[in-house]
C-alpha cells in the first residue's frame, strides 16, 4: 500500500509562552501543500526501512516511520513490514515533512491492518511523535494551539491563488530556532486575523521565528523581500524555516530566485 505524505506551511506563528516541559505554547495556522513524499508498506520477514530521493540525516532507526511503528506496536499486534520512503519534501525547511511521514504511516497501518483506530486515537499517537504530527491525520487547514497539537479545522481555501515556495540552500534546526525567540502574548488572536482578506495579512500576520532566523541567515529574509517585490499578496517563512512562501494572485515564474534556490510553483 502506498500513501503520499504532503508538506504544510504555517500562516502566522505566534510563540506565546515557554512551558515547564521545555516546549512552547504557540498559535499557528497549518495549511497543506501538494509537495509530497511517497510512503510504501509491504509485509516482510523482518522490520526494515529503506529510502530513496533526498538524503535523510540520521540512522534508519531514528526515522519517524520506524518510531511510529514502534509506538503502535506497544498497543497493537503488528506483522513485520518493509517501509520504503521516497523523500521529496525538503528537510529542515519548516515544511513538516518528517511529521507528515509519521502520521501518514499511522494512517496507512490503520487502514492496511484494520487496527480500528478513529481520528482522535490516531492524533493521540501522532502527537507523541512530534508537535506538528497530529495535523497530518486530518490534513485539513487548521488553527493549532498548545504545542501545535491542539487542532481546530478552519474554513480556509487558497485554491484561487498561486503559491510559490522557495527553499534556500540552508537548513534550520527547529530546536535552535526556538532558542532564538522570546515568547510574548499577542493583542489579536490569529483565529481573527486569518479571516481578513489575504491582501491585508501582510500588515498583521507574522512569524515570530523570522527576526532571529533572518539575522542568522540574511538570505532567507532577502527571499521574502524578493517575493513581495514580485507582487506577492502575502509572504512568510514557514515554521522555523528555512523555506519561504509567497501567495500570488496570478501564475508567474521567478527566474532570479531559481538561481540559488529550489522553487516549487503552484503548490
Ligand atoms: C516549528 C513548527 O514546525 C511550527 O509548526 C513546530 O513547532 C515544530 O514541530 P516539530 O518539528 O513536530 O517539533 P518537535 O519534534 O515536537 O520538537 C522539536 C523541538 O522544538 C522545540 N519545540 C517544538 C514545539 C513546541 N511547541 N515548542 C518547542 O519548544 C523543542 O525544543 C523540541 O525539542
Ligand atoms: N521521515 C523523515 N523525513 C525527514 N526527516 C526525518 C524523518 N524522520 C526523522 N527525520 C529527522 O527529522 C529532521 C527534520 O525533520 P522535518 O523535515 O520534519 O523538519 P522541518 O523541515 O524543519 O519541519 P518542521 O520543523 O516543520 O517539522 C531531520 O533532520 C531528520 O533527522
Amino acid at each position: 500500500m502506498i500513501l503520499f505524505p504532503n508538506a504544510k506551511i504555517n500562516i502566522g506563528l505566534n510563540i506565546l509562552s515557554r512551558r515547564t516541559d521545555g516546549y512552547h505554547n504557540l498559535e499557528t495556522i497549518f495549511y497543506p501543500l501538494v509537495i509530497r513524499d511517497a510512503l510504501e508498506v509491504v509485509e516482510a520477514d523482518q522490520l526494515e526501512f529503506t529510502s530513496s530521493g533526498l538524503a535523510i540525516p540520521g540512522n534508519a532507526t531514528d526515522n519517524l516511520c520506524i518510531k511510529a511503528y514502534n509506538l503502535l506496536a506497544l498497543d497493537h499486534k503488528l506483522p513485520p513490514v518493509h517501509i520504503h520512503l521516497h523523500k521529496h519534501i525538503p528537510i529542515g525547511a519548516g515544511l513538516g515533512g518528517g511529521s507528515a511521514d509519521a502520521s501518514f504511516f499511522i494512517r496507512l497501518m490503520n487502514e492496511k491492518f484494520g487496527l480500528g483506530m478513529d481520528v482522535i486515537q490516531m492524533e493521540a499517537y501522532a502527537s507523541q511523535l512530534g508537535s506538528d504530527c497530529a495535523f497530518f491525520i486530518k490534513n485539513k487547514p487548521a488553527l493549532a494551539v498548545g504545542k501545535g497539537d491542539q487542532l481546530q479545522t478552519i474554513d480556509l481555501d487558497l485554491g484561487k491563488y498561486f503559491i510559490v515556495l522557495v527553499m534556500p540552500a540552508v537548513q534550520v534546526s527547529t530546536s535552535e530556532a526556538y532558542r532564538g525567540v522570546s515568547p510574548a502574548a499577542v493583542s489579536s488572536p490569529l483565529s481573527d486575523l486569518i479571516r481578513l482578506p489575504v491582501e491585508e495579512w501582510r500588515s498583521v500576520i507574522k512569524n515570530d521565528f523570522e527576526p532571529s532566523v533572518f539575522s542568522q541567515y540574511p538570505i532567507i529574509g532577502e527571499i521574502k523581500s524578493k517575493l513581495y517585490n514580485a507582487g506577492a499578496l502575502f509572504s512568510s517563512m514557514s515554521g522555523s524555516g528555512s523555506s519561504v512562501f509567497g501567495i500570488f494572485k496570478e501564475e508567474l515564474k521567478l527566474p532570479d530566485l531559481e538561481q540559488n534556490n529550489k522553487i516549487f510553483y503552484g503548490v
